[in-house]
């Protein structure tokens, strides 16, 4: 039985890991400080609450479970609030992750899968962007990513630590189930607010900007459902056991919609008509972010199944229902 060390499983991506895994026969431990709470996420696996900072913590986790391999979810997320406090965001997503990795060598656990993010390649040079793409992060919250996936070739060379790192692009949906789906605490994403605009646990949703160099003037991202990310971990984890390398990917649908499409959906979707308010630009947004995601398809074989902003939002609906209930 292979067992599986999910660090942030109690967050949003990382849960969603956590059931998928389980489904798929792995033995999971999860390991998450619950900064951003919600213990109930967790399905089917222990809970040891602590930071992935905690050396001692992490030393007693390592020798008490026989863990072959890490998914790494533990950090701060926000890029408004990296732009704020960029301390805290180095310290979380830059020290603490390099303590999990110094326990990682020091119990000889050499396969690492890392969440990493479309905010390494900053405004895009060109689109769809694939992983050749140069990175250059504008705020502290790509920057401490592009940072970790740096210093991860340093530790394969020395400590033949191999990792896949996964950039995703705008992680969005929810457990087909309904058991699960996006909670953070505050929420800042697109899909869940508007949702909770639809279902009346928010007054309005505000889009921010309306003259970008968009067809429509507002932004346009690719959503991909977390469902079809947790498949591409499970992919990760086989690659790790059956390759003596690193690798990094893309993870996008390919296919780009702009808020304007997101809130028609919505409305689609829903039979709600809530209120749509249009505000100033919000900083550090680039108009456009597709993925190119061949690389990952060609080498992890993976195989998206929620492709449709329709399926996406249909799931994130069936979620907020039941949370607005
Ligand atoms: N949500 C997205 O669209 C998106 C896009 C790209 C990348 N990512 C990355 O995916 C990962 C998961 O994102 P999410 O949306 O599930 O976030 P989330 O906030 O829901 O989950 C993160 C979890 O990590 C925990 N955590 C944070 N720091 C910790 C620490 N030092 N020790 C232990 N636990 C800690 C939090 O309590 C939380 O449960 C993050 O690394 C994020 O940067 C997310
Ligand atoms: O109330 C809102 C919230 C968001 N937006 C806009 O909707 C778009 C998408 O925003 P959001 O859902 O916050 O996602 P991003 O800012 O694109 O960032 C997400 O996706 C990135 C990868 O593309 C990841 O790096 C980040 O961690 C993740 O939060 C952006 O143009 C926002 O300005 C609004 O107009 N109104």
């Amino acid at each position: 039985m292979t067992t599986i060390l999910i660090t942030g499983g109690a967050g949003y991506i990382g849960s969603h890991n956590v059931k998928y895994l389980r489904e798929k026969g792995y033995d999971i431990v999860v390991l998450d400080d619950l900064s951003r709470r919600f213990a109930d996420a967790v399905i089917d696996a222990p809970l040891v609450k602590g930071n992935i900072g905690n050396a001692a913590l992490l030393d007693k986790v390592f020798t008490t479970h026989h863990i072959d391999a890490v998914l790494n979810f533990a950090s701060f997320i926000q890029v408004g609030e990296s732009v704020q406090q960029p301390s805290s965001y180095y310290l979380n997503n830059v020290g603490n992750t390099l303590v999990l990795l110094d326990a990682m060598t020091r119990h000889g656990v050499k396969k690492l899968v890392f969440s990493s993010t479309a905010a390494i390649f900053g405004n895009p040079e060109y689109t769809p962007i694939d992983e050749a793409h140069p990175k250059n992060p504008i705020n502290p919250y790509g920057r401490s990513k592009w940072i970790v996936e740096q210093l991860l070739q340093d530790y394969e060379l020395a400590y033949g630590l191999h990792s896949v790192c996964l950039r995703y692009f705008n992680a969005a949906g929810a457990d087909p189930d309904a058991l699960l789906g996006e909670r953070h605490e505050p929420e800042t994403h697109l899909i869940p607010l508007v949702l909770q605009a639809a279902s009346g646990r928010r007054t309005q949703i505000t889009v921010n900007g309306t003259d970008y160099p968009t067809e429509d003037g507002t932004c346009i991202r690719d959503y991909i459902h977390v469902e079809d990310l947790a498949q591409a971990h499970w992919l990760a984890l086989r690659y790790l056991d059956t390759h003596q390398n690193s690798a990094a990917f893309n993870l996008g649908n390919g296919s780009g919609y702009s808020i304007r499409q997101v809130i028609d959906m919505a409305r689609a979707i829903t039979g709600c008509n809530f209120r749509v308010e249009f505000g100033p630009r919000r900083n550090g947004d680039p108009s456009v972010l597709v993925a190119d995601s061949n690389l990952a398809r060609q080498h992890l074989g993976w195989n998206p199944k929620y492709c449709a902003l329709e399926d996406i939002v249909r799931h994130a609906w069936a979620w907020e229902c039941k949370q607005s209930r």
